[in-house]
């Protein structure tokens, strides 16, 4: 009990039953209740793991910035598939990430992040994606698997040179996946990631209580899935014609062989190859989602968007990253639903590497550090009407021209562990939101009200409730 006791000095937060502490924050709102209560930093304990939540924008951006913050907890560790749990990129500390970060992003700007010829790749995509909604034929349809497939083919591509038809089975598979653990991530069956005592119940009980060994279950079939694409890398392997990410690793992996102390293992490719699956595809497909919804809740955007795209893209082509300057409201759109949707609601847990100090408060070596991108997205402080969906806050006096926002924006994180991927991310929502509204009208079914700000949380992430939407061809 006395373990449990807070810290002195500690941030204020709600009462703790001792021992068991309290249940994870299940989702965003409850987030910024707590907020009301307790304040921009408030502590919160669940079993031995306890946490301190950021509110405020700057006090989030300037201690993420700090290096005693660039770790991440050890829980994440959980679902690791490298033998070794040490290496890739958004769960591992210390070198072993600093070696398989700089690995990815420079082997992702060797692959085109930031190129035109990444933008090709995007927009092969997004024509598919046109004429895979044109199938529909103008029915209702819920939120549509080609989304998930597009924003794996891109990723996919360049990690693995594989690109899977949008109907694709296997992707059906892959996919299932990350649904489970999506589902895992909620609610119960996540308490042992915060209470390890936990895992060592009889495996029964352990069942009984949060369902199937789930950890387990996803670490073996996710290694099984990715061992699969490494092996065969390995066997076809051409050190003089590397074709991907995977490539290049075996390459290194190669050059290094006898070196006491490289980091290039097996173990650490696999985590790499799991980490881009999950965080290049999983976020844009479902940021997807959350565009297609205010597209159909706000159609006058909509409709003001095409009028801009029709001004300077003919119907016969894709719009292009050049064509960015003349569409400012695509763009701040795409950032607006971005800051709206606040869809990661908490940012990737970080872990203090020492006791230190947040405003004035002591932060004891260990506790886990999350920022509250919900609660900062929707702060008066930073935007005005902040729970209003308005584009026109990214555009000059002028409205033509989109400016970035300044403050208050916490979408991809922030300081050495932002996401690596942000730049292709943005292309991805840029391109893809284009495609579908120069072609499409998306609305609800006649008679349908999606206006309820009625969201859900599945794991980790803030969605658009299942609204059945149709994409009406433009004539
Ligand atoms: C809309 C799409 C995306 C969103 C909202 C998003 C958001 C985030 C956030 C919030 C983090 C945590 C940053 C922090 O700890 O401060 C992160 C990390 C990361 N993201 Fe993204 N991301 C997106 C797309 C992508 C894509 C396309 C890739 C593919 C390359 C990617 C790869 C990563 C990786 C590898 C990390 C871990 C970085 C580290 O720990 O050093 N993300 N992302």
């Amino acid at each position: 009990v006395l373990r449990d006791r807070r810290p002195r000095n500690c941030p204020p937060g709600p009462v703790e039953i001792p021992f068991f502490g309290r249940l994870p924050i299940p989702n965003a709102e409850v987030g910024e209740h707590l907020r009301k209560k307790y304040g921009d930093i408030m502590s919160y304990r669940t079993g031995p793991t306890r946490s301190v939540f950021l509110f405020d924008y700057n006090t989030a951006r300037e201690t993420l910035a700090k290096m005693e913050f660039s770790n991440r907890p050890d829980f994440i560790s959980v679902i690791s598939i490298d033998d070794q749990k040490i290496g890739g990129v958004v769960g591992s500390n210390g070198v072993h990430w600093q070696h398989d970060r700089r690995f990815v992003l420079r082997n992702l700007r060797n692959l085109g992040m930031g190129k035109c010829y990444l933008e090709v790749a995007i927009n092969i995509e997004a024509k598919a994606l046109v004429e895979d909604l044109k199938k529909y034929g103008g029915e209702a349809i819920n939120y549509p698997d080609s989304f998930r497939t597009v924003a794996l083919n891109i990723i996919w591509q360049m990690v693995a040179s594989t690109r899977y038809d949008l109907r694709s089975e296997e992707v059906e598979t892959i996919y299932r996946l990350t649904e489970k653990l999506r589902r895992i991530l909620t609610g119960w069956s996540s308490l042992p990631l915060f209470i390890p005592a936990l895992n060592k119940l009889p495996s029964s009980i352990k069942s009984a209580i949060f369902g199937d060994d789930v950890f387990r279950n996803f670490v073996e079939e996710m290694k099984n899935i990715v061992s699969g694409v490494v092996d065969k890398h390995l066997e076809d392997y051409d050190p003089d014609n590397p074709r991907d990410l995977i490539d290049e690793y075996i390459k290194d992996m190669k050059e290094s062989e006898g070196e006491d102390n490289s980091l290039f293992r097996r173990g650490a490719l696999n985590q790499i190859v799991s980490d881009l699956f999950f965080a290049g595809s999983d976020t844009v497909y479902n940021m997807m989602k959350w565009v297609v919804y205010l597209l159909a809740r706000y159609p006058e955007y909509a409709t003001r968007m095409q009028q801009q795209i029709d001004a300077v893209v003919p119907r016969d082509r894709m719009v292009s990253l050049d064509d960015k300057p003349s569409l400012p409201l695509v763009e701040a759109f795409t950032v607006e639903v971005l800051r709206y949707s606040a869809m990661t609601f908490f940012n990737v847990p970080r872990a203090a590497d020492s006791d230190t100090i947040i405003d004035g408060f002591f932060v004891a070596k260990g506790t886990t550090v999350e920022v509250a991108i919900y609660s900062i997205h929707h702060d008066p402080r930073y935007w005005d009407d902040p729970h209003k969906f308005y584009p026109e806050r990214f555009l000059d006096n002028s409205a033509t021209k989109y400016t970035a926002p300044k403050q208050g924006f916490f979408a991809f994180g922030s300081g050495r562990r932002q996401c690596v991927g942000e730049l292709l991310a943005r292309m991805e929502l840029f391109l893809f939101t284009a495609a579908i509204i120069q072609h499409f009208e998306v609305r609800p079914p006649h008679g349908v009200d999606i206006s309820r700000d009625k969201y859900v949380t599945t794991g980790n992430f803030r969605l658009p409730p299942d609204n059945k939407l149709i994409y009406k061809p433009r004539i």
